[in-house]
């Protein structure tokens, strides 16, 4: 589904990465795991298409989309949602949800009834400015936002970023829970070890702007091992 091949960019004239390839099927969870600087949100920035591709090909569905700018990636069923999580402060909770809504022109509300299932907690807070929720709350919120746009590939960069662990659990079990039954396509970046076994069918490391190893399946859960190939630890 999604297919990269020698993938340069970076900002102005300093090269962030350095011919990233990598190929992802559909309905698969992909983690790229490593450390601050290496590169992750300027692959997923790039992906998005928010940055310039200097060299190399993205094929998303088939179709070369290396020189589509970002609304043309997510009319064909790219998500994205940033570090940082951008919700709106001023706007409810409810509202922000509403504006996922906005990518397909839906006006009913089934589609954000329908999420709300599979995100109960933040049925209470809906009448909530966006901005008074807690980090993790807010990435529930941005995550349940990015599926009203009904994607087929999402792209999350580090959702555990400040956020407490009894609600990094909750994510990680929400993302999984939504993969296995949407079928969807996940391309997470993270630096939490836990979290990205939870949630990844596959890892790979980024170091300096190149994927290096593949983390083998049998090895995702064992922190100790995972960190030997990043140095990052959980
Ligand atoms: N707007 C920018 N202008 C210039 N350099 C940048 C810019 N944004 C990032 N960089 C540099 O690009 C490199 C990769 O950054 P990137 O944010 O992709 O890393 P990361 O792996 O996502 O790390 P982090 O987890 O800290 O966000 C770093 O050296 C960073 O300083």
């Amino acid at each position: 589904m999604l297919e990269v091949t020698g993938l340069h960019a970076g900002y102005g004239a300093i090269p962030v990465l350095h011919g990233v390839s990598l190929a992802i099927a559909q309905g698969e969870s992909v983690g790229i795991l490593g450390h601050n600087g290496m590169g992750k949100t300027t692959l997923l920035r790039t992906l998005i298409g928010a940055l310039r591709t200097t060299a190399g090909t993205v094929r998303f569905g088939g179709a070369d989309i290396t020189r589509d700018a970002p609304h043309a990636r997510a009319r064909l069923g790219m998500a994205y949602v940033p570090q940082g999580r951008e919700i709106f402060p001023t706007l409810s909770a409810m509202d922000n949800l509403r504006m996922g809504l906005v990518k397909t022109g839906e006006r009913s509300m089934a589609t954000i009834e329908a999420l709300l299932e599979d995100f109960p907690r933040l049925k209470p807070l809906l009448e909530r400015p966006g901005g008074s929720l807690s980090g993790g709350e807010q990435q529930l919120l941005a995550l349940a936002r990015a599926l009203a746009g009904k994607p087929t590939l999402l792209l999350l960069d580090e959702p555990t970023e400040g956020i407490q662990p009894s609600i990094i659990e909750e994510i990680a079990e929400t993302l999984a829970a939504l993969r296995d039954r949407m079928k969807l396509t996940i391309v997470l970046v993270e630096q939490n070890l836990e979290f990205i076994a939870a949630v990844s069918q596959r890892v790979l490391v980024i170091k300096r702007g190149q994927i290096g190893d593949e983390i083998p399946r049998e090895h995702l859960g064992d922190f100790e091992i995972m960190s030997q190939y990043t140095g990052v630890h959980g």
